[in-house]
């Protein structure tokens, strides 16, 4: 199963290698911007599946959030270490 470290190592290498069809390749390109809108728009999605939708669709949700926000670090060129030192 794949961890938040594994997704980050996986989008770490699209982002050096760049390959065609990756859609974190096409979020990075977008800048930091619409990555940032993506990731309130993720959030506000978490939000309403867990008032109103089932725990699988709110994991779901959750899974996507985690996503964007590792595209975000990697817009921002932040490593695992510079979030975690924080927690
Ligand atoms: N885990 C994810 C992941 N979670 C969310 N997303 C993206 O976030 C979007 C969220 O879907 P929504 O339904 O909420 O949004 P949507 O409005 O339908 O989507 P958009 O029209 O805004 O793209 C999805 O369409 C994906 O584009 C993800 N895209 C990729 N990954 C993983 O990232 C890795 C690299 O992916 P590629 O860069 O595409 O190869 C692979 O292991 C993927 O499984």
């Amino acid at each position: 199963m794949k961890t938040f470290d594994s997704l980050f190592a996986e989008l770490s290498e699209k982002a050096a290698t760049r390959p065609e069809g990756s859609g974190t390749v096409a979020q990075l390109d977008a800048g930091v911007h619409a990555i940032g809108k993506k990731v309130v728009e993720e959030a506000a999605e978490v939000w309403m599946a867990a008032e109103y939708q089932s725990d699988t669709d709110t994991a779901e949700e959750i899974s996507q959030l985690l996503y964007h926000l590792q595209v975000l670090m990697l817009a921002k060129g932040l490593a695992l270490e510079d979030v975690y030192k924080h927690l």
